[in-house]
């Protein structure tokens, strides 16, 4: 807490702990562990909020994975969506027969992953799963977005942490914090 101090002024409060973190991510690496057992699953780790996440939760998996990246962005320096969703950068690699995992940060209305979703789908994956830290149900506009893992569930506010970014700022703090408003006023 002590070295980060001055980014922690900007949260209301620490919805959760770099512990609990932990804890649950170890849970999710052995639940797929097991679930994909026999298997060589592809992570795709959804840049860049999800790099955190992706690089803790890969080392909880007892199986040879395979890993890849793209970059998402639909959020800018906003705490909406732009309802526009960018890629970035695609994948390297084709994903025809494989089993695909995507390992994202949050699923907050569900737009970013539903777009996400059917692009993979349509290169012919033999499956896709979503793996998600937090999942913020109040906001969802894609209510039949499918989320197989899900670590915590959250509140409908605007949070930062542990990759997680408002305006590219606060991806470092090793807890999740609610960020107060008073930083982003009515963005
Ligand atoms: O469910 P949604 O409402 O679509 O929101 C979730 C997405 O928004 C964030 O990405 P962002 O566009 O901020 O890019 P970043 O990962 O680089 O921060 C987050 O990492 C998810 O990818
Ligand atoms: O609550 C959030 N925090 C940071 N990035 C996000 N992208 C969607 N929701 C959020
Ligand atoms: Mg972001």
């Amino acid at each position: 807490m002590e070295q980060s101090a001055k980014i922690y002024e900007d949260l209301d409060r620490i919805l959760v702990t770099k512990e609990e973190i932990a804890e649950k991510v170890r849970e999710l690496g052995q639940k797929i562990t097991k679930d994909y057992a026999g298997k060589e699953p592809v992570l795709v780790c959804i840049l860049k909020g999800a790099v955190l996440f992706f690089s803790d939760l890969m080392r909880e998996i007892d199986l040879p994975v395979t890993a890849d990246f793209m970059a998402i962005s639909s959020y800018g320096s906003a705490t909406k969506t732009s309802g526009v969703v960018r890629v970035l950068k695609d994948l390297d690699k084709d994903i025809v027969g494989k089993d695909v995992i995507i390992v994202e940060d949050i699923v907050d209305t569900g737009v970013t992953l539903n777009y996400l979703k059917s692009m993979l789908a349509h290169r012919g994956a033999a499956s896709i799963r979503i793996a998600a830290l937090l999942d913020k149900t109040a906001r969802r506009t894609v209510p039949d977005l499918k989320v197989d893992y899900v670590c915590f569930d959250i509140p409908d506010a605007f949070v930062v942490g542990y990759g997680l970014d408002y305006d590219q700022t606060y991806r470092n703090l090793p807890d999740i914090g609610v960020l107060s408003p008073k930083i982003y006023g009515d963005k």
